[in-house]
């Protein structure tokens, strides 16, 4: 509720908490977890996930990405996002684990109707979104990445993309699986769904996960001039276009929200969900040491 609440402040109440200021015609907004840029005449913003160390999608960044998405889709001289990451070597880890484990089912619940709420503002947005993808991609990360236009990604092999959620012992949910589909076919889907493949950038590349790999320091200039491509095209056909490959994927979710929410919720709270998720939290941990 507190949640709910901060977001229409942020949203109606101008920048109250966030920041606008003028830049050399340039303007930009920042959160705490997610900063923006835009260009004036070319109707561009850049969207910089900040939530390090490695971009998880928690509660407060998942708010903060939703509101920023939801002002740049109403300021109508903005007609396309590229999205990156500011964090170093990591685009998104994907969702928070955090929220995920040890909390109890009304986190659940209200954790899972943001990732909803995010996902259907991304995935059915009027922008062209364009991903600058400079670093580790995994499940959610993969996900953010999977709802643009268009994807590029550094050239660097120690980037990884990809849905792995059954290496965490948990299942992708049947809209992350659709758009898997959508991106790269069944057969592939099914497969790298079933081993939870990360794929280096050369094999993201050869499967379709992504549309371009290009060295690293070029990934935002071949961004921009991919998006330079997409803004020939007029708005209106564009979109009606868009809407009609990704209205039944997304109609899919918006018909069974509630029920989506319940099956996570009761999914993600068995205990031997959660003793997947910790084990995994360990290794994570273990890595370091
Ligand atoms: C019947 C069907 C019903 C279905 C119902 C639905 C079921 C559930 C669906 C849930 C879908 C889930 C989607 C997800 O996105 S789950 C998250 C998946 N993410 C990952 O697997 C990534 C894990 N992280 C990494 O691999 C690495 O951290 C990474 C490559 C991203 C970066 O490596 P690096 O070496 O740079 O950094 P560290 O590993 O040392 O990490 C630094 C700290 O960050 C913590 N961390 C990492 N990832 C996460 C995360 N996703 N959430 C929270 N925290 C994360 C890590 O533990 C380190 O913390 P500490 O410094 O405290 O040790």
């Amino acid at each position: 509720m507190a949640l709910a609440a901060a977001r229409r402040l942020l949203l109606h109440a101008g920048s109250r908490l966030g920041r606008r200021e003028a830049v050399d015609g340039a303007r930009r907004f920042a959160n705490k977890r997610v900063l923006v840029e835009t260009e004036g005449p070319a109707g561009v913003a850049v969207m910089k996930l900040r939530n390090p160390p490695v971009n998880s999608l928690s509660l407060e960044c998942l708010t903060e990405f939703t509101i920023s998405l939801e002002k740049l889709e109403n300021d109508k001289s903005i007609r396309g996002v590229i999205l990156t990451s500011e964090c170093p070597g990591i685009f998104s880890a994907g969702l928070d684990l955090l929220e995920m484990y040890g909390r109890n089912p009304a986190h659940y619940a209200e954790y899972w109707k943001n990732v909803q709420e995010l996902w259907l503002r991304l995935y059915t947005s009027n922008m062209i979104l364009v991903s600058a993808i400079n670093g580790a991609s995994p499940a959610g990360g993969c996900l953010l990445a999977l709802c643009c236009d268009y994807r590029v990604m550094a050239d660097n092999p120690k980037y990884t993309i990809g849905l792995n959620e059954s290496l965490l012992g948990i299942v992708a949910p049947f809209w992350f699986k659709d758009m898997y589909v959508n991106t790269i076919g069944h057969r592939e889907a099914e497969r790298a769904l079933q081993l939870g493949t990360l794929f280096s950038p050369a094999e993201a590349l050869k499967v379709g996960v992504v549309d371009e790999v290009v060295p690293e320091d070029q990934v935002h200039s071949k961004a921009r001039s991919v998006m330079t491509k997409w803004l020939a095209i007029p708005d209106h056909s564009r979109q009606l276009t868009k809407n009609m490959m990704r209205k039944a994927t997304a109609d899919s979710l918006i018909k069974q929200r509630e029920a989506d929410i319940q099956n996570f919720t009761s999914f993600i709270s068995k205990d031997s969900i959660q003793k997947s998720l910790h084990m995994y939290l360990e290794k994570l941990k273990q890595k370091k040491g």
